[in-house]
């Protein structure tokens, strides 16, 4: 689109014809010329409309007659088409350059005062490609078409036509009516034109600030190129402006409006819609094919089922054939075999036959022998006749001999023979005899004879030949009676092999009908089984997404996992430390216990002590007289006062053994047993208490107390510690100091400036009780974690230490040296504690030879060791302890031994907390700590400590390089 202020040379950029010089060619002809030479133009096409719109008509420039075109959206695409506008495909670039001058011809011009050759309509070409292309896959892809009718993919294995349009549209001139003169005509033309670039302005705004609505109905030119902007389609916009100063007003909108449609932002799409037609065209080829091919497949089935039956039918046949020629060559068989016998009878006939007639032939023989014998007895009677005849019988005699030699060679095998000889004796023998009646006839009967014997002996031979043959014959039948059992036994069992081959051909058969279904049936399963297979790639598919998502999640879970676990072996790691750490605070605890129930039983002692004093005083009260009473009364009163002491330092001691039941609490059930067992015993004293009538009293001077307080007022008792008169603040302070036994009073104490007077008193005061009951006090006080920070910064530790040098008081000792070693378990104060000399003091305490107070040092000792060594531990503090040059390590090697085993816990702990700090294991080396703590591992009375003792040797490695190695 080239917009701009009239006669700033839109035409002349987009549609300038350039016919005599090629540079000067406008973009439609450079575009078009561009189109061809990228377009093989049989095979794709190349279309263009040329259209302009003057005061909201569309006019075909191509074909100028056609005015009003209605514009048309396709409901589907969002195509905007044109119908009526005439569309002509070009064939090439001059054919295009005629068409174009035409349609300028027709267009609209009129002189304005800003451009003589002035443009009054939008010009707008359109030009469209098709080209077809060819996808691969079925047309099963149609699904894939998208909501525009267009295809998305390409792959369809369907002809289909990719289809691209291009507007080239010169709009006409922006102007400022008073600036270009138009008047009627002009004018109605000026407003129309700048109605319409508003219109478009308009839709470049919404464009551009992706309003869901484009007002591109308000007129027809937004109308024409509605699917121009934004969406699918590229848009290049040429703005034009006049360099002269004046248009300064006309330029600056030209190029806000510029601007304003850089920030559109197009999306290309490929648009390709489906040849229907040859789609269609392939389709039916396609359902031809099929249909074809099912009717083939269908041809081949019933072939193949008219074959197979055809086959079945020849098998059938053949079986049957087979059968009846089995029955036939059977039966033929049995003939032959019947006529075999027959013959077989005949031929045994025969053969008995020429049995009997070789027996009858013998006969004749013997006969003839017999006939012989007549003769030869004839013979001796006629001399004469019987020469003759004895020729005639010598040569018959030869001749009979020779017969007989035939007949006793040919007798076993001519029996007919033999009775044929026989035949010829007695024909002979009947010769002999008419020989014998006739004896003239004599050579008659010789030659007859001669003739018979020729003739019995031809006979003979026939009969011996006939024999041969018989014999021949018999061999012969008996050869084809065993061919012919054979070729019977053969016969059955090429019949058996025939059943066999049909009962073969039969299975075969059912087989084939048998695979022939199961053919069927695989088919319909793997039928089943591609639509399961298909069904199961979906959900593959899904869940191999659904595990990707997963796989991911999880990488997620385990990053995050990683980093916990590292967090967590870090934690775990402080946590290890601070198991060791509460371990030996667990010990110290196990050994402060022990004191504290060691304590209690004293003070219970003390309690019972003085509660039969008080049951004494009583009795005595009642029996002196009223003179006396104020003294009794005097004395009751400082009893009372000792009772009061006793009851806060017992009150100390059960708040003391509270704070260590809370540590404990979180301790093996061993301490906790421990725990039971002091509570225990504390309710067995209360109970014993109860039972004296003591605790009413502690009760009631409580009660006294706190009505004095509730009376006077704390501040009044406060300010009376600073009395002149001693006793006012003797009293005063016990009062103070009892009620600074009790925890909830503290605070209201401390505000209330009662820290300061107890100070002030440590500070000033000489007196012993005073000092004493003063230090008891602030050692309630330096109990509280709160107070203790308080009571270094006004100088508590160098008045304690001072109050200890003053006095040689071992329970103002004790109370001083308690209240040391509550802030030694105060890790924080540990430099100002020894830089007041606390420790120093502490250790100067320790040189009395008071059991408790020298308890209480050990336990300050070890409250500071194990508190300094934690923070070795945790890595806050580095260094030798604080304690090691007040000389602590040398007193706590001294004194390890001693006696009480509370004292002793205590030292022997304090002794492995220093040991644990590397920091201090020269001066163990060197002072001989490190012996002491080699014996504490094996000699202390305490599993725990000794354990503790074994775990720094362990540890340590300078310990570890100083020991040897058994
Ligand atoms: N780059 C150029 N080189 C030479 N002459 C030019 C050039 N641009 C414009 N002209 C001339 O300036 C005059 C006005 O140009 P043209 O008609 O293209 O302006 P237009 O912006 O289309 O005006 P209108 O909006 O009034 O139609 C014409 O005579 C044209 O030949």
């Amino acid at each position: 689109m080239a917009y701009g202020q009239t006669g700033t040379g839109k035409t002349y950029t987009v549609g300038n014809l350039g016919k005599n010089d090629a540079s000067e060619r406008g973009i439609m002809v450079r575009a078009v010329e561009d189109i061809i030479a990228n377009t093989s133009l049989p095979h794709e096409s190349v279309e263009v409309s040329y259209l302009q719109m003057y005061k909201e008509t569309i006019q075909d420039l191509l074909a100028p007659e056609k005015v009003s075109i209605p514009i048309v959206e396709d409901a589907k695409t969002g195509e905007v088409l044109l119908p009526g506008a005439s569309v002509i495909k070009i064939h090439d670039l001059d054919h295009f350059m005629e068409l174009l001058q035409h349609g300028e011809a027709n267009r609209h011009a009129a002189n304005t005062k800003l451009n003589i050759n002035s443009s009054r309509s939008h010009a707008i070409l359109m030009i469209t490609v098709k080209r077809s292309i060819v996808g691969n896959a079925e047309t099963d892809k149609f699904s894939d078409r998208n909501v525009t009718g267009f295809v998305e993919h390409t792959d369809t294995g369907v002809k289909m036509i990719r289809k691209g349009k291009l507007l080239i549209v010169d709009l006409a001139g922006s102007e400022r009516i008073d600036k270009s003169g138009s008047e009627g005509q002009l004018l109605e033309e000026a407003k129309f034109i700048n109605l319409s670039l508003t219109a478009l302005g308009k839709c470049i705004n919404a464009v551009a600030e992706n309003s869901p609505h484009i007002p591109t109905r308000e007129s027809k030119l937004t109308r024409i190129l509605r699917d121009s902007f934004g969406g699918s389609a590229r848009t290049s916009l040429i703005i034009t402006i006049g360099p002269s100063a004046r248009h300064h007003a006309e330029t600056t909108s030209t190029i806000m409006f510029g601007q304003r449609a850089m920030k559109v932002v197009n999306v290309m799409k490929v648009k390709e819609e489906f040849d229907y037609e040859s789609l269609s065209r392939k389709l039916e080829n396609q359902v031809e094919h099929l249909t074809k091919e099912v009717d083939r497949q269908q041809k081949l089935r019933d072939n193949y089922k008219n074959e197979m039956e055809k086959k079945i039918k020849e098998c059938q046949n053949s079986s049957m054939e087979k059968e009846k020629k089995l029955v036939s060559r059977s039966e033929f068989l049995e003939k032959d075999n019947a006529r075999i016998e027959l013959e077989m009878k005949t031929m045994l006939d025969e053969l008995n036959h020429q049995k009997e007639y070789n027996k009858l032939l013998h006969d004749e023989v013997a006969r003839l022998e017999m006939s012989i014998e007549h003769y030869k007895q004839n013979q001796r009677e006629s001399s004469t006749y019987q020469k003759a005849l004895a020729d005639t019988t010598q040569m018959y005699e030869n001749q009979i001999a020779a017969l007989i030699e035939q007949m006793e060679d040919e007798r076993v095998r001519c029996e007919r023979a033999e009775k044929q000889s026989d035949d010829l004796k007695a024909v002979l023998c009947d010769h002999e005899s008419s020989m014998k009646l006739y004896q003239t006839e004599n050579s008659k009967y010789q030659k007859e004879l001669f003739d018979a014997k020729q003739t019995y002996e031809k006979n003979i031979e026939q009969l011996n030949q006939q024999l041969d043959d018989m014999h021949l014959r018999c061999e012969h039948a008996e050869k084809q009676v065993n061919s012919l059992r054979k070729l019977s036994s053969d016969q059955t069992s090429e019949q058996k092999l025939l059943s066999e081959t049909v009962q073969h051909y039969e299975e075969n058969i059912s087989n084939l009908e048998k695979q022939l279904d199961n053919e069927r049936c695989s088919r319909q399963h793997a039928e089943k089984e591609m639509e399961t297979l298909k069904k199961c790639l979906n959900d593959e598919k899904t869940s191999q997404d659904q595990l990707k998502n997963k796989i991911s999640d999880l990488m997620e879970r385990l990053e995050d996992k990683e980093q916990r676990y590292q967090v967590t072996v870090e934690e775990m790691h402080s946590l290890q430390t601070e198991n060791v750490n509460l371990l030996s605070e667990k010990e110290m605890f196990k050994g402060e216990l022990d004191t504290l129930k060691e304590k209690l039983l004293s003070e219970e002692k003390k309690r019972i002590m003085l509660e039969n004093e008080l049951v004494q005083l009583n009795k005595g009260q009642s029996g002196n007289s009223e003179g006396n009473e104020a003294t009794l009364k005097c004395e009751l009163d400082a009893l009372k006062e000792k009772l009061l002491a006793e009851e806060k330092q017992r009150m100390t001691l059960e708040n003391e053994l509270l704070k260590l039941n809370k540590h404990l609490s979180r301790d093996s059930e061993g301490v906790e047993d421990q725990k039971m067992s002091v509570k225990q015993h504390m309710r067995e004293s209360s109970s014993f208490r109860s039972a004296i009538g003591l605790s009413r009293s502690i009760s009631g001077q409580r009660a006294t107390i706190a009505k004095i307080c509730e009376e006077v007022g704390l501040e009044k008792i406060l300010k009376l510690l600073s009395s002149d008169d001693i006793e006012v603040q003797m009293h005063a302070l016990k009062v103070v100091a009892n009620l600074a036994a009790e925890d909830a009073n503290q605070e209201k104490i401390v505000n209330e400036g009662g820290l300061d007077a107890l100070l002030m008193l440590l500070q000033t005061s000489q007196n012993t009780t005073i000092l004493r009951v003063a230090s008891g006090a602030v050692a309630n006080l330096a109990m509280n974690e709160s107070n203790q920070g308080m009571i270094m910064n006004k100088g508590g530790a160098r008045l304690l230490a001072d109050t200890a040098s003053k006095t040689d008081d071992p329970q103002t000792l004790r109370m001083v040296a308690g209240a040391i070693a509550n802030l030694c378990g105060n890790v924080s104060l540990h430099t100002k504690l020894k830089e007041g000399g606390g420790i120093k003091a502490l250790l100067s305490i320790a040189g009395s030879t008071n059991v408790d107070v020298v308890a209480q040092v050990a336990r300050g000792l070890a409250n500071f060791a194990k508190c300094e060594t934690r923070e070795v531990f945790q890595g806050n503090r580095t260094g030798r302890s604080l304690l090691m040059e007040d000389g602590a390590l040398t007193w706590l090697i001294v004194n390890s031994k001693i006696t009480s085993d509370a004292t002793r816990r205590h030292m022997e702990l304090a002794l492995c907390h220093l040991a644990q700090n590397e920091n201090n294991s020269q001066d163990f080396i060197s002072s001989g700590g490190l012996r002491e703590v080699i014996r504490i591992s094996s000699e202390s009375a305490r599993e725990d400590i000794r354990n503790l003792a074994k775990k720094t040797l362990k540890f340590n490695r300078m310990f570890r390089a100083q020991i040897p190695a058994d």
